[in-house]
């Protein structure tokens, strides 16, 4: 049963429960069944669902919308973000447009049969685990969506209302609208509007400030989509962009910093293809949004300098992955780099004789995953330069380097993060500071810590301190009841910290909790006279009680 309870995301429960539903025929039966609980299914049930997980079976977005012949946006936009995430895309086509960075210079509407003809080849064949739309040019088109889902119904469905472009072209004619209202959001798990969107679906509504967008996804949420994100990237009042997700009970504000470019072409399909790419790898509706936030994000950023066409408004560049900045040097988070978290001591350097870059050097030869350089005392020139020598180290051996409190220092010697607490610098002003690729962990002690963290933009959490310590003074000890309390409410993977040792070690990650990833460790590294031998006792103690525990500690959040 572990097998099924880490797949018991509310969407992947609506997935699993639709491997039977399609004998059952239609989404409303599909919808039913999602109530029946994991724990109640019978065996047999149990073997489909391992049968529709197995190995071989990428996951799979089917997209909806209409071809742009430049790129940035519509079925290239979401063929690139689905490759780029590394989820298969199908395709089927409504429209052909003919655009370029100055407009929309011409729209070909594809037949009705077509369109049908494409849906059916691909849902009746190809097992698609999310169906994603945009531009949908007919009243017609919409019903074939309809009917095609009832015939074979999927896990989710992402709905981009695509209605007017960015340059202020109509892609979708004012007779769909009721349709849209009347069909297509009620058959929603999420629907993506920016702005404008949002206020044609409600009837002309203004939205001018984040107040009005919640009010607007309230009402979006009263037609029928189980969520709703408004995208606020147009609003002219923020400084940031701020997105309102409202999940029909929560309202969560997602902000991220505003990135000056004209190359935001195919921000809207590539935001809700990601998403669709998210739900179908199995990530809550939530996560989702939230890693396709920072794909946009981040794909913004290193295209921003891009110059293609002559007009006002670029194509968003996809596939920067392929061209990062420093792409030898750049270290992006795994949260299994928590597993053995070597934070260093200058006091205790200092006591043993060891110099920072012997310290360091030793701790990743015994088998550290992950460094962070917390040099309480140094000046700033002499932990700029221990930063940038111990950098040098840490790429050699492909360790990520974060660095204690200090995000100049990270920036100066361009390190892989920062680990900040809660009275340190505000974890959204670093990571606005630092960009969206870099490794942001914060303290937590409580729930609240770690959801904040979560919805600043964080990667992971440091917890503590789990035992008394003597590294850190007046440190609040939380205990592994305080710990596995943060753990559980942290959609962040969770590093322990905190008076941890060869001794106790083995009752921290017996706390087997899915997000808790690792120890962090300071004293029983570093004030210890060989400081590879005692990572090596440590390492080797953490990998056996791994093999104990099984996969619940090598599974991603
Ligand atoms: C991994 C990890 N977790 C917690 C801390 C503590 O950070 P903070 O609360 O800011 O305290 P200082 O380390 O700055 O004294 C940490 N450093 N690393
Ligand atoms: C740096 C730090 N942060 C803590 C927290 O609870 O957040 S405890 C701590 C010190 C950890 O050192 P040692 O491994 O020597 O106990
Ligand atoms: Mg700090």
């Amino acid at each position: 049963m572990a097998f099924f309870l880490s797949y018991s995301t509310p969407i992947a429960h609506h997935k699993i429960c639709t491997v039977f539903s399609s004998k059952q025929g239609s989404r409303h039966a599909v919808d039913q069944f999602g109530s029946v609980t994991l724990k109640a299914m019978p065996e047999e049930m149990a073997l489909i669902v391992t049968n529709g997980s197995s190995n071989n079976k990428i996951p799979h977005v089917l997209t909806m919308a209409g071809s742009d012949s430049g790129a940035g946006a519509g079925i290239q936009a979401d063929l690139k973000t689905c490759a780029a995430r590394g989820v298969f895309c199908s395709t089927v086509i409504t429209a052909v447009t003919a655009q370029n960075t100055l407009g929309v210079q011409d729209v070909s509407i594809l037949p009705e049969e077509s369109v049908a003809a494409q849906l059916k080849s691909v849902l009746s064949d190809m097992h698609v685990d999310v169906v994603k739309t945009g531009m949908l040019p007919s009243t017609a088109m919409v019903k074939i969506l309809h009917d095609s889902l009832k015939q074979f119904p999927v896990q989710a469905l992402v709905v981009d209302p695509v209605m007017v472009s960015t340059s202020g072209h109509v892609l979708a004619g004012s007779s769909i609208l009721d349709m849209f209202r009347q069909d297509l959001l009620p058959m929603a798990d999420i629907v993506t509007p920016n702005i404008k969107e949002a206020s044609v679906l409600l009837g002309g509504v203004q939205l001018e400030t984040v107040t009005d967008m919640r009010s607007a996804a309230k009402s979006l949420h009263d037609m029928g989509p189980r969520n709703v994100l408004v995208k606020g990237g147009d609003l002219p009042s923020s400084s940031d962009a701020v997105d309102i997700f409202f999940d029909g009970k929560d309202f969560y504000e997602l902000r991220s910093s505003r990135i000056q470019t004209r190359n935001t072409h195919g921000t809207g399909c590539t935001m809700a293809s990601c998403i669709a790419a998210e739900l179908a790898k199995g990530s809550s509706m939530l996560s989702a949004v939230k890693v396709a936030k920072r794909y946009v994000e981040t794909a913004l950023e290193y295209g921003k300098g891009i110059n293609i066409g002559n007009g006002p408004q670029g194509p968003l560049d996809h596939m920067f992955k392929l061209k990062r900045k420093n792409s030898s040097k750049l270290r992006l988070f795994e949260p299994s780099d928590l597993f053995l978290y070597a934070v260093t001591d200058s006091g205790m350097n200092k006591k043993w004789g060891h110099s920072i870059t012997d310290a360091v050097k030793a701790a990743i030869e015994g088998g550290a995953t992950i460094v962070q350089l917390r040099e309480k005392d140094a000046e700033t020139g002499e932990f700029l330069e221990a930063a940038k020598s111990c950098l040098e180290i840490c790429r050699a051996h492909n360790t990520p380097l974060l660095i204690n409190d200090r995000v100049d220092i990270a920036l100066a010697c361009d390190a892989d993060g920062v680990h900040v607490g809660q009275s340190d610098m505000p974890v959204n002003t670093v990571r606005a500071l630092l960009g969206p690729e870099k490794i942001i962990g914060v303290s937590c002690k409580t729930p609240e810590h770690a959801l904040k963290a979560w919805a600043d933009g964080a990667d992971y959490i440091g917890s503590g301190g789990v035992f008394p310590t003597n590294t850190k003074a007046n440190n609040r000890t939380i205990g592994l009841d305080g710990l596995k309390t943060v753990c559980l409410a942290s959609k962040l993977p969770v590093v322990a910290i905190g008076g941890i040792n060869l001794s106790n070690a083995r009752s921290v990650m017996e706390l087997g909790v899915v997000n808790l990833k690792g120890v962090a460790v300071v004293s029983a590294l570093f004030d210890r006279e060989c400081v590879a031998v005692e990572t090596r006792k440590l390492h080797n103690l953490l990998t056996e009680n791994v093999a104990n525990v099984g996969s619940a500690v090598t599974e991603d959040v």
